[in-house]
């Protein structure tokens, strides 16, 4: 694969080649940098080798189960629970006692792992920091590589960043959030490492490299004795989950620290998994810290798992919060099942960010955000996500409000009302209506997000809002459905079918958004290229599984052949 991307490789002008010192069946095809190698050691391949030879066979059929449950949810299926696992939601068992460093979580901050952006976000007050190789980042090597540089010297604690146009340096503060990792999810391969001639998984490296370079600091400095800590993205069913136990027991034995160090917050963010938290956390009752309201992906999760549903046409995607039924039935039961679990029932992440050059505007945006995470704390979270650290206060605010001087709400609302919940009530239909300007935002935002991961921004800020992969998905598979199933646009009147309108609309939003950024942006970003990958996503016959797969293959820079083998 040869991408199209901004990294391109130049060769080196000495005659010194140089490479990587890799392990027996490892290929290196991503560029040399010297930086890179002190974290591309032949130890650390040797422990993601040996990760990806233990569990390929595993993940590859967790893939062909998902690719089968989606075979069925085509074929008219509804997800539901499982009748076999029965006795794992309806015995009396709990998830080992979560470490002391992590009780408190009331507000935590995500961000990629870019290397300022750590640093505001380890300093911003937030109790945990949420480092993102996931929906808040564009996998390319530069960044990839550049992240597990970044948290290396975090844990160190020697990060620093000089901002000399504005002459600026950072560093950390004494007191910092604590560290979570979020790798990427089990579909993603990482194609410039490969394993015995095949493309490694990306969320093994991901894990790899960062838990093999930093365990042992960790867990002095940040972990009183734990850790690392992660956060565990898109699974869709128990199984998955039990990879990562696994995953995680190997990365114990190797390291030679207790069973359970290592502990992991799994977000539900898909509409199987909402079935299946009883069962994600008993696979990984040894090294739980809780589920979390991934309601970005879990909207985006519902289009999809009905895709060969035409009674389930989604309304605009601004009118699907979590006051709709659905939503808010998927909030209070993920709490019920943690806090029985003895575990954290995580909140999530409001799209609003501040909005400097409109107080009005701003105002409002702080308003619906203080809504939204009073809503969770009352329903009973334990904490919640916050997108950038000008939002840290007022959601601090409001959790401490409510939660007084407890660090969580584990064993005061347990919410046994939400026992009663059912498939009806997860599977409820969104309400709302569809219109041309829901239509037009989804086509500018999803154009502007691919844009920019294709030149390395995996979150952007778009008319006022976060955007990330998961939040673009959503703009993505809901013209998609509109466009498949023909569907009228109900809510302005107008009554226009979106496949008559949609190539014309395509046309306006690009002007639009060249006017927007303006021309010298426009033709030299990755616009156009952008436009083309997302409108045949949405025009296929058939729904691809995610935007960043196909996507991916444009930011993907293989390395000449040569230079990266052992010379
Ligand atoms: C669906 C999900 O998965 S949600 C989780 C994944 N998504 C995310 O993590 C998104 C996180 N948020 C972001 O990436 C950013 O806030 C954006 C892209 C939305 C907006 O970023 P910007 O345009 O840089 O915001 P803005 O200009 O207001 O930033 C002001 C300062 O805050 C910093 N900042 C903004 N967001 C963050 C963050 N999440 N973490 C750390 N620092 C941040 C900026 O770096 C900047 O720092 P500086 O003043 O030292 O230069
Ligand atoms: O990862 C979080 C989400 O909302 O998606
Ligand atoms: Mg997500």
């Amino acid at each position: 694969m040869i991408g199209l991307g901004s990294y391109g490789y130049t060769a080196p002008s000495s005659k010194k080649i140089n490479a990587y010192d890799v392990p027996q069946g490892v290929d290196i095809r991503g560029r040399f940098d010297e930086e890179f190698a002190k974290i591309l050691t032949k130890d650390a391949l040797q422990f993601v080798a040996d990760l990806q030879r233990e569990f390929r066979n595993h993940i590859k059929y967790a893939m062909e189960c998902r690719k089968e449950a989606k075979r069925r949810y085509n074929e008219g299926a509804l997800p539901g629970f499982d009748p076999a696992t029965r006795y794992i939601r309806e015995g009396k068992w709990t998830c080992v006692p979560f470490p002391p460093a992590v009780a408190d979580r009331r507000v935590e901050i995500t961000g990629p792992v870019e290397r300022k952006m750590i640093i505001n976000a380890l300093n911003s007050g937030a109790k945990v920091f949420m480092a993102d190789f996931e929906d808040a980042l564009s996998p390319s090597w530069e960044n990839l590589m550049r992240g597990q540089i970044n948290l290396k010297d975090a844990v160190e604690g020697t990060i620093t960043f000089n901002d000399k146009a504005r002459n600026r340096v950072y560093k950390l503060n004494n007191e910092i959030a604590k560290l979570f990792v979020r790798p990427r999810g089990w579909h993603l391969p990482e194609a410039h490492i490969f394993i015995d001639g095949e493309p490694a998984t990306g969320c093994l490296v991901d894990f790899g490299l960062y838990f093999y370079h930093n365990y042992a600091t960790f867990r002095n400095t940040q972990g009183q004795g734990f850790g690392p800590f992660f956060y565990l993205p898109k699974m869709e069913n128990s199984r998955e989950a039990k990879i990562w136990n696994s995953v995680f027991e190997k990365a114990e034995k190797m390291a030679g620290i207790e069973k359970g160090s290592i502990r992991a917050t799994v977000l539900i963010e898909t509409l199987p998994a909402v079935f299946q938290m009883d069962e994600i956390l008993y696979e990984l009752r040894d090294h739980s810290v809780g589920l979390n309201c991934g309601r970005w992906d879990y909207i985006f999760s519902y289009v999809k798992t009905f895709q060969g549903h035409p009674d389930r046409l989604f309304p605009d995607r601004g009118q699907v919060g979590m006051t709709q039924h659905f939503m808010r039935s998927y909030s209070d039961l993920l709490i019920r099942t943690c806090h029985r679990r003895g575990v954290h029932a995580m909140g999530g992440m409001a799209a609003q960010i501040p909005i400097r050059d409109d107080p009005t505007a701003n105002e409002a945006a702080f308003e619906l955000v203080r809504k939204d995470k009073q809503r969770e704390v009352k329903a009973g979270h334990d904490g919640t996500w916050a997108a950038h650290p000008g939002l840290i206060k007022t959601c601090m605010e409001v959790f401490t409000n409510n939660m007084g001087n407890t660090p969580n709400q584990i064993e005061t609302v347990k919410r046994d009302d939400a026992s009663n919940l059912t498939e009806d009530d997860l599977l409820q239909r969104p309400r709302g209506v569809r219109t041309m300007e829901g239509l037009r935002l989804n086509t500018r935002v999803g154009i502007q997000y691919l844009a920019a991961w294709l030149t390395g921004s995996g979150s952007v800020p778009l008319y006022n809002l976060m955007e990330d992969a998961a939040t673009a998905e959503i703009s993505r598979v809901q013209i998609w459905q509109w466009l498949k199933y023909g569907v009228e646009l109900d809510g302005d009147g107008l009554g226009v079918r979106v496949n008559h309108v949609f190539g014309r609309v395509v046309e306006e939003e690009m002007a639009r958004i060249e006017r927007e950024v303006g021309k010298e942006k426009f033709k030299k970003g990755m616009y156009k290229e952008a436009c083309k990958i997302f409108t045949r996503q949405c025009t296929a016959s058939t729904l691809d599984d995610f935007l960043t797969l196909d996507a991916y293959n444009y930011i993907v820079i293989h390395h000449p052949k040569d230079v990266s083998s052992k010379l």
